[in-house]
């Protein structure tokens, strides 16, 4: 008797090896049904905490906590059949010891079923993500422009435009490559660094606001389809607007409740003739 094929989902392991071959196709997601529509297009998911923006109307990523993490990387993973699951360590939950990181990264595992964890960090992180990384936890990376640290770096702003900045990036780069993480989302820099990196590293890079010379690209989901629009970083562009398309039928909606047309005979329950 043969078995039936098994839909396999990609591991980082198959996302590492994408590096040179072809370009990595990744968003955010957040739900179930919406995590299904894009499992057929992308190689990674990622469950980011800019959820905590986007979904839940905070003004940064800092007061995300570990079971709205959890929460939504399990909706993601009843919806992802062949994409890479990637769910993100929010802060605090890591940055205090590698055992900490340890431990939620593990939670994160063992309750969602994800495929490994995201972590901002460069050079200050690499002994953590070395930790992870022989203990059996696939890490992603993050440098460049690292949101959790908005309250010590000045905001939201773009990083490498004086040679101490680059520097310090290429150094993080190197660090958390050498730990051994599959991959690194590197964000909000300048184009020479970004394509630097991604030639000397051997890990994956995947680029949001860091140029098309990136291995890969990744976008927060409710940015490109238009649904945010509290603001607009550079680097963000519209491939769908969804919040006008809410908007239109919300209005249709309310006109035709304010005018009895809807709902109509067809939405409508009668009492069945009797045989
Ligand atoms: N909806 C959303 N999209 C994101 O990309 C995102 C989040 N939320 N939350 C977490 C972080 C925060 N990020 C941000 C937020 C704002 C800018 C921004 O407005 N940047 C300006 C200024 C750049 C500069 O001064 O160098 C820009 O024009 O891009 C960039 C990244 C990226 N991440
Ligand atoms: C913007 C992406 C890379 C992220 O870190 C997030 O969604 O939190």
């Amino acid at each position: 008797m043969s078995t039936p094929p098994r839909q396999k989902r990609f591991t980082p392991a198959d996302i590492g090896a994408l590096k040179g071959v072809r370009p990595i196709v990744s968003l955010t997601a957040y739900t179930t049904p919406v995590a299904r529509i894009m499992d057929n297009h992308c190689d990674l998911l990622l469950v980011g905490d800019s959820l905590g923006m986007v979904l839940y109307g905070l003004d940064t990523t800092v007061g995300v906590t570990m079971e709205m993490m959890i929460a939504h990387g399990q909706a993601v993973m009843r919806g992802a059949k062949r994409a890479c699951v990637i769910v993100d360590l929010p802060f605090g939950s890591y940055q205090e010891s590698k055992e900490q990181a340890f431990r939620n990264a593990v939670r994160l595992m063992k309750e969602t079923g994800c495929d490994g964890v995201k972590l901002e960090g460069g050079a200050e992180m690499a002994e953590t993500v070395e930790f992870l990384v022989s203990r059996g936890v696939p890490v992603f990376g993050h440098i460049g422009l690292m949101p959790q640290q908005v309250n010590t770096s000045g905001g939201y702003r773009s990083k490498g435009h004086s040679e101490a900045e680059q520097d310090k990036i290429r150094r993080d780069a190197k660090a958390i490559d050498e730990a051994g993480a599959f991959a690194m989302v590197i964000e909000g820099t300048v184009e020479p660094l970004a394509r630097e990196i991604t030639t000397t590293v051997k890990s994956a890079t995947i680029g949001i606001g860091a140029s098309p010379a990136c291995d890969g690209q990744i976008l927060v989901s409710d940015d490109m389809l238009g649904l945010f629009n509290e603001f607009k970083p550079r680097f963000v562009k519209h491939f769908a607007e969804l919040a006008n398309v809410i908007d239109k039928a919300v209005s249709d909606y309310a006109e035709e409740v304010k005018a009895r047309t809807f709902p109509g005979p067809e939405h409508t329950f009668q009492v069945r003739p009797k045989k």
